[in-house]
């Protein structure tokens, strides 16, 4: 596969309805988007950086400027043509290896450069990454509101819309109420977890142990990204089984907390953990170690997402992601919309991603292209 160079892209999309987390709230992404062009097909690539470091320390801007002034010349070189002229997508997280971090942008463009090489073959991200299934369970993901009642009129239109699975932002202030308002109003048996984007501290273990009460599936990343000790401190100290999103970056990261049982349980997202194959190899390591992962969101636009839904059909994913419909976020997406269909989502058959952003409608989203030869 001949590399002939990646076009940088960035999109700016509305969201539906601001969404609020213990981070801040958002009214619109700003998105970083791939195409790789190759000899034989184009590839996509979602950067899921958001434009502020408050998720983690990348931010869209700084994954632009390491694309351009070191990750892609790496990919460009003599000996970064060999290497994927040799093996494909498969080259490029050791290409990368000797820059530090930087994971988002180097998920987006392996995933790129993966698409690519798929469509070339006519395989499907899900017969690559070993997808089991044919359509996934859809869960959603429910921001902060300013009150209680606000709240249950949104919870009551997801589980209309047939959402399987609801997670409920926390933070502070907002996280018992909320939560025994919705066991409350929608009874026992609604599936229902909680994240908080390390909003807590392990003094307030005492407090988040009340959760308990709840029979959530999970509380996720209570506490700040490199407490790996004060998660397992905080497992120790209630039932409700610990899930982490930002502190696992890499299957490293994931075997160290698995080690020390700070989580039971995993939430993998592709762009966290520098790709698809990364992603793919903290799933079969939380397998081996017998706990359950479920494919996390970043508020993806269809590209992402249709990668998502493939891996979310692996056999460990064995909980409802937050993969939920197009609509959840954007208007208008720009591939053909992720429909959700009695609570499941299709995982998409085609070569690659199995879709193409639509061009008149990237184009109207598309805030500045930047071609970039190899
Ligand atoms: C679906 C979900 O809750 N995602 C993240 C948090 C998050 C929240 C807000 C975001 C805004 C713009 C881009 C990414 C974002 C990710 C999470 O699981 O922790
Ligand atoms: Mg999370």
């Amino acid at each position: 596969m001949k590399l002939r160079g990646i076009e940088l892209r960035r999109v700016s999309m509305p969201l539906v309805s601001p969404f609020r987390t213990s981070f801040g709230t958002q009214t619109k992404r700003d998105i970083l988007l791939l195409k790789a062009v190759t000899d034989d097909a184009e590839g996509w690539g979602e950067c899921v950086a958001l434009a502020d470091p408050l998720y983690s320390s990348e931010y869209v801007d700084s994954q632009v400027d390491v694309l351009r002034r070191f990750l892609l010349p790496k990919l460009a070189s003599p000996e970064g043509q060999a290497a994927i002229a040799r093996s494909g997508a498969a080259a490029v997280a050791g290409l990368l290896h000797p820059f530090k971090g930087q994971r988002m942008a180097k998920a987006a463009v392996e995933m790129a450069i993966l698409d690519a090489e798929l469509r070339g073959l006519g395989r499907s991200f899900g017969r690559e990454l070993g997808a089991v299934a044919d359509r996934v369970p859809s869960g959603v993901s429910v921001g902060i509101y300013d009150s209680v009642p606000q709240l249950l009129t949104v919870v009551q239109g997801f589980l209309d819309a047939g959402y399987v699975r609801i997670k409920l932002k926390i933070e502070p202030g907002w996280d018992l109420v909320p939560v025994a308002a919705v066991r409350e109003r929608f009874g026992a048996d609604v599936p229902l977890q909680v994240d908080a984007n390390t909003a807590y501290t392990l003094r307030d273990a005492r407090h988040l142990a009340k959760l308990d009460e709840f029979d959530l599936l999970l509380i996720e990343q209570p506490l700040e990204e490199e407490d790996v000790l004060g998660h397992a401190a905080l497992a120790r100290q209630m039932a409700t089984p610990i899930c982490l999103d930002e502190s696992i970056v890499s299957a490293q990261t994931a075997a160290a907390a698995i080690a020390l049982d700070a989580c039971q349980i995993v939430n993998i997202k592709p762009g966290r953990v520098g790709g698809y194959l990364e992603a793919r190899r903290i799933h079969d390591l939380a397998a081996a170690h017998g706990l359950a992962v479920w494919c996390g969101g970043m508020l993806e636009t269809g590209i992402g997402r249709a990668a998502n839904v493939a891996l979310a059909a692996l056999p460990g994913f064995t909980l409802p992601g937050d993969i939920s419909a197009s609509d959840r976020f954007y208007q208008t997406d720009i591939t053909e919309p992720i429909v959700m269909a009695d609570g499941h989502i299709a995982v998409p058959a085609g070569p690659g991603l199995g879709v193409t952003p639509i061009p008149e409608v990237l184009d109207a989203v598309t805030t500045s292209a930047e071609w970039i030869p190899f």
